[in-house]
């Protein structure tokens, strides 16, 4: 679907979706517990019906409750299972697919992950290193991946100990971890061999696991305790709004649109909160610099605040951006360059000035992050904006363009 977009300021009160980043690790966490638990609030986009998907595959039951509620019926031990080996399609998600391999280790015998666009691009070798290590079965051909979980409970592949992997590639293999390794017999340590990025996701995964009464310790700033023999319980919970889809309502009202956003726990686990002190400090005019490694999510709509901020904005540390849906530093730079902005990328940098925009058209490049930061940018432009590929935005905020419509957006579909 491509749209244009005429420019007007938006008006209104929003309340970002439910965290996909929440909803994904209470699901995890309610699907091993050993009873059912109950999720309100869960917003149905794509990546989250992939984790929904993929806890079917693995034998948890999912049932929709006539409040809007997900009643979720657990594995508990039940994970292992003799019988067909599940088929786990994790969509275009990477949390999906890097939370639930070291899950599917702990089903007997072999599990299969696909996946779709750029997902099985992005990185795995920090797994496929440690597995491969621990003679954990590991194959990837023809974008398909399998490993094998072993004999069963007592026959597990995956055994408890010491599990060393690099903390700059993505946190989500630390997450991923994290949920399998309290089912093991025996205590873990997870190290990070280099200082850990996005260390609120592991906040944020600490968290789900409390709620199903799990538990896990920092030993050091790069260490995790994880206690072995911990059974998940049931549990009851409700996700938050997404602070990561709030940055964009703040990017809108920094171009001076009136956007109140409501609904954001000020005090959440999320490290994407930051957008909050953010926008101050990018409304103070002069040149910035601003480390992305611990907020990467939020580079798209800083990045269309600096573009009409006056100074030069230089976002650092962002190598990681280039592994997601796509390579977001080049597709950052290339959606700002297109509206008239001006914006170089680096090998782990984004360089934004600040100045007018004019309008053109932006490729998506299937990213709904870019496309939602096209469309808050438009609203600046002088010009029309057309945003090729709009329906993008399904992985993460499946109603963004009827709320940016109800906002007073003028959208029309080509
Ligand atoms: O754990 C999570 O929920 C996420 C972790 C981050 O990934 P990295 O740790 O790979 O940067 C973030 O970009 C992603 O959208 C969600
Ligand atoms: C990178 C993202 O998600 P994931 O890694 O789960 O695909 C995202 O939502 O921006």
């Amino acid at each position: 679907m491509d749209l244009q977009i005429i420019p007007k300021k938006l008006s209104g009160a929003v309340t970002p979706p439910p965290s996909k980043s929440q909803a994904h690790r209470l699901l995890i966490a309610a699907a091993l517990s050993g009873g059912r638990s109950v999720l309100h609030g869960l917003a149905d986009s794509q990546d989250i019906q992939a984790t929904r998907r993929c806890l079917t595959a693995l034998g948890a039951g999912m049932e929709d409750l006539p409040d809007g509620g997900l009643r979720i019926h657990g594995l508990g031990n039940s994970v292992v299972q003799a019988g067909p080996a599940p088929i786990l399609d994790c969509g275009e998600s990477g949390s999906t697919l890097r939370f639930l391999i070291p899950v599917a280790l702990l089903v007997q015998g072999e599990a299969s992950f696909t996946g779709r666009g750029r997902l099985m691009e992005r990185p795995l070798k920090p797994y496929e290193d440690l597995f491969r290590e621990k003679g954990v079965a590991w194959k990837l051909e023809d974008n398909v991946l399998t490993v094998n979980g072993g004999r069963g409970y007592d026959a597990l592949a995956l055994d408890s100990g010491a599990y060393r992997l690099p903390g700059n590639v993505s946190s989500q293999f630390f997450t991923g971890l994290l949920f399998a390794l309290p089912l093991l017999n025996g205590d873990s340590i997870l190290v990070s061999t280099t200082p850990l990025e996005s260390r609120d996701y592991l906040e944020m995964t600490r968290q789900a696991l409390a709620a199903a009464g799990v538990t896990t310790r920092w030993a050091d700033e790069n260490t995790l305790c994880v206690p072995g023999g911990q059974a998940y319980q049931p549990f009851t919970a409700t996700a938050e709004a997404d602070w990561s889809q709030a940055g964009f309502w703040y990017a809108a009202d920094f171009l001076d649109s009136q956007v109140e956003t409501r609904g954001l726990d000020p005090d959440s686990a999320q490290g994407d909160k930051v957008v909050s002190e953010l926008y101050w400090k990018l409304a103070r005019p002069g040149d910035a610099e601003i480390d992305v490694s611990g907020c990467p999510d939020l580079l798209p709509p800083l990045a269309v605040m600096a573009a009409v901020r006056s100074g030069t904005t230089c976002f650092t540390n962002a190598a990681r951006l280039r592994m997601k849906e796509s390579d977001r530093l080049a597709t950052t730079a290339a959606a700002l360059t297109a509206l008239g902005g001006r914006a170089e990328e680096g090998p782990d940098f984004l360089t934004v000035r600040g100045g007018p925009l004019a309008g053109g058209t932006v490729d998506c490049a299937n990213d709904h992050r870019i496309a939602m930061a096209a469309a808050i940018a438009a609203t600046a432009c002088s010009g029309p904006v057309t945003v090729l590929g709009a329906e993008c935005v399904q992985k993460s905020y499946p109603d963004f363009w009827e709320v940016y419509k109800t906002l007073g957006g003028d959208i029309h579909v080509l």
